[in-house]
C-alpha cells in the first residue's frame, strides 16, 4: 500500500452519562491511502459517524476524544480551530447522506462551489467558476453552466448529491469522507453515485472513507473494509478476504441481513451467481 494519507491510531470517543463514562468509539486504528476506498461498515450505533466526525474534528462538544489522527503527516488532533478549518475542505472533503444539510438553500450553486476555491486557493471569480464548471462536468452533470445558476431546491436529489460531490472535489482533497452518501437516494441513482465515487477514486486519486451500514455497497465499491461493532473494529482486510471468508460471526450476521454470499460474489464479478430452479409452485 502507498504511504497512508490518513492514519488513525487508537481513537476513542467517550461520553459521560448518568451511568458513568462510555466509549462510543473504543481504541480503533486504520489507515487510508490515496486512490483507495476503505469502507467502515457496521449497524446503527456502532460508532461509524463519530469516527468520521473525529477525522473532521467536528465532534459534538460533549464528546471527549483521545488518540492520534494524521492527515498527510500532520497530527490534526493538536491543531487550533482555525488551522483545522484550512485542513477541512483543502485536504479533506466530506459528503453526507442528505445534501441539503451541507448545501445552503439561499445561495446559488455557483456561489457555493466557488467559495472554497476563493478562500482556500485565493482564486479570482472567473477562475473559480471555470474550475467549478470542470468539477460539475467531472461528476457527469450535463448542463454545468445552467446548474451553476440554479439553487439547491431546483435540483433533483441525485443531482444535488452530484453537486455536493463536485463541490467537495473542487479543492482536490486527498481524502473524501462519504457518510452514507446513497442512503437517501433511489436504487438507480444510488448505483450511479457509487459508480461515480469509484471513477473519481481512479481518476483523481483521492482516498475515500466510505461510511455505510450496507454491506452490498461495500461489495460493489470498496477496496478494503473495516467492520465496526460497539465502537471497536472487529474485523478488517481486503473486501475479497472479508466478504468471501468472514472470520467474525458479527460480519456474517451483517451479510445475512443484507446480502447472500452469492450476491456478493456476483456483484464483485468473482463467480457467476448460482442458478437455482424456481420453486414448483411458480413454475408454469
Ligand atoms: N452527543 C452524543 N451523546 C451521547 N451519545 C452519543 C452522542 N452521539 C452519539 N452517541 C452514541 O454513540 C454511539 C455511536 O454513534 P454513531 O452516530 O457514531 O453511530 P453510527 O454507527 O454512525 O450509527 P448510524 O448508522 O445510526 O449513524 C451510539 O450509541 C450513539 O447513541
Amino acid at each position: 500500500m502507498a504511504a497512508p494519507f490518513l492514519s488513525v491510531s487508537d481513537l476513542s470517543v467517550r461520553f459521560d452519562t448518568d451511568a458513568g463514562s462510555f466509549a462510543a468509539v473504543d481504541g480503533i486504528s486504520f489507515e487510508l491511502a490515496r486512490g483507495e476506498i476503505l469502507a467502515l461498515v457496521g449497524e446503527s450505533g456502532s460508532g461509524k459517524s463519530l469516527t468520521s466526525l473525529s477525522v473532521m474534528r467536528l465532534l459534538p462538544p460533549a464528546a471527549a476524544m483521545t488518540g492520534t489522527i494524521r492527515i498527510d503527516g500532520t497530527d490534526v488532533t493538536t491543531l487550533s480551530r482555525r488551522a483545522m478549518q484550512d485542513v477541512r475542505g483543502a485536504r479533506i472533503g466530506m459528503i453526507f447522506q442528505e445534501p441539503m444539510t451541507s448545501l445552503n438553500p439561499v445561495l446559488s450553486i455557483a456561489r457555493q462551489m466557488t467559495e472554497g476555491l476563493r478562500r482556500h486557493r485565493g482564486m479570482g471569480k472567473t477562475d473559480a467558476e471555470m474550475r467549478a464548471i470542470a468539477a460539475l462536468v467531472d461528476v457527469g452533470i450535463p448542463d454545468p453552466e445552467g446548474v451553476m445558476r440554479q439553487y439547491p431546491h431546483q435540483l433533483s436529489g441525485g443531482m444535488r448529491q452530484r453537486v455536493m460531490i463536485a463541490a467537495a472535489l473542487t479543492l482536490e482533497p486527498g481524502v473524501l469522507i462519504a457518510d452514507e452518501p446513497t442512503t437517501a437516494l433511489d436504487v438507480t441513482v444510488q448505483a450511479q453515485v457509487l459508480d461515480l465515487l469509484v471513477d473519481l477514486k481512479t481518476r483523481l486519486g483521492s482516498g475515500i472513507l466510505l461510511i455505510t451500514h450496507d454491506i452490498g455497497v461495500v461489495a460493489e465499491t470498496a477496496d478494503r473494509v473495516a467492520v465496526m461493532r460497539r465502537g471497536k473494529i472487529v474485523e478488517s482486510g481486503s473486501v475479497a478476504e472479508v466478504l468471501e471468508n468472514p472470520a467474525h460471526s458479527y460480519t456474517r450476521g451483517l451479510m445475512a441481513a443484507h446480502l447472500t454470499l452469492d450476491r456478493v460474489m456476483e456483484k464483485r464479478g468473482g463467480r457467476p451467481p448460482r442458478l437455482t430452479a424456481p420453486p414448483e409452485e411458480i413454475r408454469s
